[in-house]
């Protein structure tokens, strides 16, 4: 690039206002240049080194580059650093802009596709077992859409939601990337903002319409004007990125929110469901359930964890078909077997619509299809299938499902294992177009016609050491050592000379041309005709894909119950039953994680149950540090996931009462990252709870309050707890240090007290992370310090300190002396109340026109008075 205004220079600042806030990749040659900002940031990210080239307005430019072969791995890590990249290739040949324009002719460059996080296909820059979704979001009239899909595979989702429930619809999501109006309020900071005209019902309708050729869309479902909206915007967001050509979308599908176990993002987190809390897989629910074969399975049982259920026969129709696989191990493991040999038939599907395919993605369409085909006919004989399983086999039988002919095609059309590449050819099968097969022939023959003329030259010349060579400049030519290059020399040898080189020179002859000619030219036929087969052999694809996804859908499902069922086989896991009522009652219940980490150190995991029921719905439990009550809370939340999900749960039985929302709330320890305090996080999250949960969800409360001073915590928590208990009614599990709550049992008629055992023994603590009924007796925080390697001075030190205080509790009647008069939380709600209606009786009471500016301050001061004493 060099100075001012240089064509150049104006066609990559154009194309650099076009990008956006994207990263422009420039094609120059063999090389994506970056230049000036851009050049810093992706130096940095990938690494790399920034130099300079030209100038501009007097300073040097800065620049960095990345080989166009090696692009793919540079582009993973800029998107995995929040990046989105803009791709401007070069559009013509410079022979072609010669053509053009003459010799000085720049060649034309365009923004062919913008890269980004929520809308990559290539295989190698997504996860297998990972979804990745693009969302958008708008508001309409006080509601608000949700469109989301994943463009690797096509799927598409619309909701509709209320604006309090919509961070936790997108939590649910998970999207990589999200679309949003301009400016709207309700908009996470990393959203990205486009024009609002874009979100317009009517648009979105029309478009959905014209993708998948229908008249109405009834037939897909009844979608709402928010729900239309956002599929607008998604749509537009889509059309922007991929230029105008869209990636495949599959018809959408309405969900209701409702349908799906409500969790917060503060819920998903605490409870590590995709993620640990180090960001990882390991480590998360997932991982500790996973046992699927394929990338698509995986990839259902994350959406599948993230949304339960809360439709009971949907739940019972997948823990029916897990059960039966369950039951029949050698199925099971037959299925799984096939299912593990099959490519992921909806991705290949994803990037051939995309027109990103090559014939590798046609051979695992075909592979995939076949090997669904076989599998829905090894199932097919059974009598006993679950309801699930009959309902998936259509789209397993090729011919019912609607691509067998496809497949008897492809077979044919394709070789064994094509290539990724299609450039090169030879992935169209013998036999299948003859007068393709002619052209290989001629090639073929030319080609062991120019293996004999090397032999005839030899004769010919009497130079044993000449070859026949090829290269990409030359093309083939004959070469001799410099010491034999006389007799090739001559001018009746036959032989033209072309290049010398240090010790060999390089000749041509005309029969080697001839041949060399009719393999260049029947190559070049042969490569024509390849690509137009190639491109029907897409089309062909692209009309069958929404049967294809069904197909591909289906495989994934059976592969998540029979992962599910081998997980439960593997770890001896229960299927739970799911009620009506509002019981919790869980029998030797374990935490998957845990107890997977603990049986890596050969250590047992202790099982412990949980009863929950409408008289005794909330369980307060104490015991000391490490004793096991986190994970205690923990394992019951996850159980109810995993059951409302459709799978078996770690536990030796388990009835639970159909949750509709689920909250997980750990008291302030890290969340620093948020930004805000962390005892003020707490408090939010807190406050949601106290606000949403209903009486048939299901709360765990870990040490809530611990955040801040120790009256103002066991104040806070006390308030929670009887708040918990007398207004939102639900089901909870409440993890507390504070003794003094276990008084909350005598007023609180559906509360009970439960702890974590513990023995000192030799003067060592053993804890027994054992649930047994009533209060905790002591603390231990001593003997867990020891435990730490607190030094002993310090713990002795300490020791004084709380006989100090133990002493001092004694005599005054400790923290909670005084807590014995207070009113029942219930009551005292009713005397607040009271109050309140006594000052509305005043304020209605009084002509405010007929009094006077120094009576009417008087009943001011004589009503913020009564106010007072009510605090
Ligand atoms: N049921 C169990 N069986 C065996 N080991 C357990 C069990 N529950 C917990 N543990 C072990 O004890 C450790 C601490 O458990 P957890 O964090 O649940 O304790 P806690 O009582 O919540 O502690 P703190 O009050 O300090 O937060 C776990 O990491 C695990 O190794």
């Amino acid at each position: 690039m060099s100075s001012g205004a240089t064509p150049m220079m104006a066609q990559y600042l154009a194309l650099r206002e076009e990008a956006g806030e994207c990263l422009l990749f420039y094609r120059m040659g063999d090389f994506f240049e970056l230049f000036f900002e851009d050049a810093k940031i992706a130096s940095q990210v990938l690494d790399i080194a920034l130099t300079t080239r030209g100038e501009h307005n007097g300073t040097p430019i800065p620049m960095c580059g990345v080989p166009v072969h090696s692009a793919e791995s540079y582009l993973a890590r800029l998107i995995k650093a929040g990046c989105r990249v803009a791709i401007a290739e070069q559009t013509e040949t410079p022979a072609e802009a010669k053509k053009r324009g003459g010799s000085k002719a720049l060649v034309a460059r365009d923004i062919v596709r913008f890269v980004t996080a929520g809308t990559l296909t290539e295989e190698a820059l997504l996860e297998p077992r990972r979804a990745n979704v693009l969302a958008a979001a708008c508001e309409v009239r006080g509601a608000i859409g949700l469109a989301a899909c994943d463009i690797s595979t096509g799927q598409m989702v619309l909701e509709e939601c209320a604006p309090d429930r919509f961070l936790a619809s997108l939590a649910r999501l998970g999207a990589r990337e999200l679309v949003v109006q301009d400016g709207w309020e309700l908009a996470p900071e990393d959203a990205i903002g486009r024009s609002g005209h874009e979100f317009s019902s009517e648009g979105g309708e029309e478009r959905l319409k014209g993708i998948h050729g229908v008249s109405t869309l009834d037939g897909f479902g009844a979608f709402t004007r928010p729900m239309l909206a956002a599929a607008g915007g998604l749509i537009a967001y889509l059309d922007h990125v991929g230029r105008g050509a869209l990636p495949l979308l599959l018809p959408p599908e309405a969900r209701s929110g409702e349908a799906t176990l409500a969790m917060d993002e503060a819920t998903r987190a605490s409870l590590e469901i995709l993620e640990s809390a180090q960001g990882s897989r390991k480590g998360s629910l997932i991982d500790a359930v996973d046992r699927c074969v394929t990338g698509a399975g995986a990839r259902q049982l994350a959406e599948d964890l993230s949304a339960p259920l809360t439709d009971r026969p949907e739940i019972s129709a997948r823990l029916e078909l897990v059960g039966w696989l369950h039951e029949d191990p050698m199925l099971r493991e037959d299925l799984r077997a096939a299912l593990r040999a099959l490519p992921d038939v909806g991705r290949a599907l994803g990037r051939v619509v995309a027109g990103r395919g090559s014939p590798r993605d046609l051979g695992q369409l075909r592979d995939g299809l076949a090997g669904a085909h076989s599998i829905g006919g090894r199932l097919a004989g059974r009598a006993d299938l679950p309801v699930l399983l009959d309902s998936l086999l259509p789209a397993l039988g090729g011919h019912v499902a609607g691509w067998g002919a496809m497949v008897e095609h492809f077979t044919r059309a394709l070789v064994s294992a094509p290539p990724t590449e299609r450039g090169q050819g030879g992935f169209i099968a013998e036999g299948y177009d003859a007068s393709l097969d002619e052209l290989r022939v001629t090639s073929g023959n030319a080609r062991k016609a120019i293996a004999a003329l090397e032999a005839k030259y030899r004769e010919d010349t009497g130079v044993t050491a000449l070859k026949i060579k090829h290269n990409n400049v030359l093309g083939y030519f004959i070469e001799v050592p410099s010491r034999h290059a006389d007799t090739l020399m001559q001018a009746e040898s036959g032989f033209t000379h072309r290049q010398t080189m240090a010790g060999a020179m390089r000749f041509n002859a005309l029969a080697l041309h001839e041949e060399a000619s009719r393999i260049t030219e029947a190559g070049a036929h042969a490569l024509a005709a390849e690509e137009a087969h190639f491109e029907a052999l897409v089309e062909e694809a692209v009309a069958a894909r929404q049967v294809i996804a069904a197909t591909a859908a289906a495989l994934a499902r059976i592969d998540v119950a029979a992962g599910q069922a081998e997980r439960a086989a593997e770890g001896g896991w229960a299927r739970p039953e799911v009620v009506e009522g509002l019981s919790l009652e869980i029998e030797g219940g374990r935490h998957p994680v845990v107890e997977a980490a603990l049986k890596a150190q050969n250590e047992r995991f202790v099982a412990n149950d949980c009863r929950l029921a409408s008289h005794d719905r909330l369980w307060l439990i104490g015991g000391p540090n490490m004793g096991g009550k986190s994970t205690f809370l923990r394992q019951n939340a996850l159980i109810v996931l995993l059951a409302q999900a459709g799978g078996f749960v770690p536990a030796d039985a388990a009835r639970i009462g159909l949750v509709d929302r689920l909250f997980s709330r750990v008291g302030a320890s890290d969340n620093l990252a948020r930004g805000r305090s962390t005892f003020m996080v707490e408090m939010v999250e807190t406050a949601a709870i106290l606000s949403q949960a209903t009486e048939r969800s299901f709360v765990i409360l870990d040490e809530v309050g611990r955040g801040t001073s120790t009256y103002d915590g066991l104040a806070l928590a006390w308030a929670v707890a009887e708040a918990v208990h007398e207004t939102n009614r639900c089901r909870c599990l409440f993890a507390t240090h504070y003794h003094e709550m276990a008084r909350l049992a005598e007023t609180c008629e559906a509360l009970s007290l439960h702890h974590v055992r513990a023995r000192e023994w030799k003067g060592e603590l053993v804890l027994l992370h054992e649930l047994a009924e009533g209060a905790a007796d002591r603390s231990y925080g001593l003997a867990v310090a020891r435990l730490a390697g607190v030094p002993p001075k310090v713990i002795s030190r300490a020791k004084s300190v709380l006989e100090k205080l133990e002493k001092g509790r004694a005599e005054t009647g400790g923290l909670a002396a005084g807590l014995g008069e207070l009113p029942l939380f219930a009551a005292a709600e009713e005397a607040r109340e009271e109050a309140c209606d006594s000052l509305r009786e005043k304020l209605r009471d009084m002509d405010v026109d007929a009094l006077a500016p120094r009576d009417a301050l008087e009943i001011l001061y004589d009503l913020k008075r009564e106010a007072g004493t009510e605090d």
